[in-house]
């Protein structure tokens, strides 16, 4: 079902103190200042931190815990590595897959990335599933043909059951951490062709109902024009989401 949602992605980050005392500042002030409205927080640590900061989130209410990768094989001799099942253990609800650093850094492929949706949802995690270009493609005027191909190769084999379940984010490689946010017309444009693109792969309900989110250089000053568009239903953040001032602002900014 289609919602709000701003998810908090801490990629390496913090020490086990340093995550303990921002989520302890957020969920402060977010339950002081944040009324009424139905935004659900999603906070992403990194692995080690997951059990004991998801012990910090209030229970039943709006705050959820996500994971930022997963491996794709439900156990055995993979040394170093950390399953979905693993993580549903711990009280994740979510898991970010698709992201461009471990699609740059990590060498993760539409194949690989299918074997991992597949193992998330299996474990009953929810994938925020990431897609978005590169300067060099936005600027050869390619972006929407390469979106086209990342979504039918990279999502579009789940079942309509399987979809259901998935949020996809839209990160343009070229806004993430540069300080260079897409401008809201630009993030709404690619949120309504991908939305397009899924009523064309499953039908329009499917697309209806699906939660996209902007990332890439969101932060408190410009939370509320980029949320203010149609087809934008939050954001993935991620240096704001490291400041709990900034955090909390980003999430009243619905
Ligand atoms: O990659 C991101 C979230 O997953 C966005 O990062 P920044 O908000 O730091 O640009």
């Amino acid at each position: 079902m289609r919602k709000n949602i701003v998810a908090g992605n801490w990629k390496m980050n913090t020490t086990l103190q340093d995550g303990q005392a921002l989520i302890s500042e957020i969920v402060n002030m977010v339950q002081d200042e944040v009324t009424g409205s139905q935004v659900e927080v999603v906070v992403c640590p990194p692995f080690p931190f997951l059990s004991v900061i998801g012990k910090q989130l209030p229970a039943g209410g709006r705050f959820h815990l996500g994971a930022q990768n997963c491996h794709q094989k439900e156990s055995g001799a993979f040394t170093g590595e950390v399953s979905a099942q693993m993580l549903q253990s711990v009280g994740a609800e979510y898991v970010i897959l698709g992201h461009s650093e471990r699609r740059q850094y990590f060498r993760e492929d539409d194949e690989l990335l299918s074997q991992k949706l597949k193992a998330a949802l299996a474990a009953g995690l929810k994938p925020i599933f990431c897609v978005g270009e590169s300067l060099e493609t936005r600027e050869a005027d390619e972006t929407f043909d390469y979106l086209r191909k990342q979504l039918q190769d990279g999502l579009f084999h789940l079942s309509n059951e399987e979809f259901d379940q998935v949020v996809v984010a839209y990160e343009p490689i070229w806004a993430i951490g540069t300080g260079k946010t897409a401008t809201s017309a630009q993030a709404q444009e690619v949120h309504a062709f991908i939305r397009e693109q899924i009523a064309r792969a499953y039908d329009a309900q499917a697309a209806d109902n699906t939660t996209i989110l902007y990332g890439g250089s969101a932060n408190a000053q410009n939370a509320r024009e980029l949320f203010s568009q149609p087809d934008v239903d939050g954001g993935l953040i991620g240096g704001a989401s490291l400041k709990s001032r900034d955090f909390t602002e980003i999430i009243k900014s619905f």
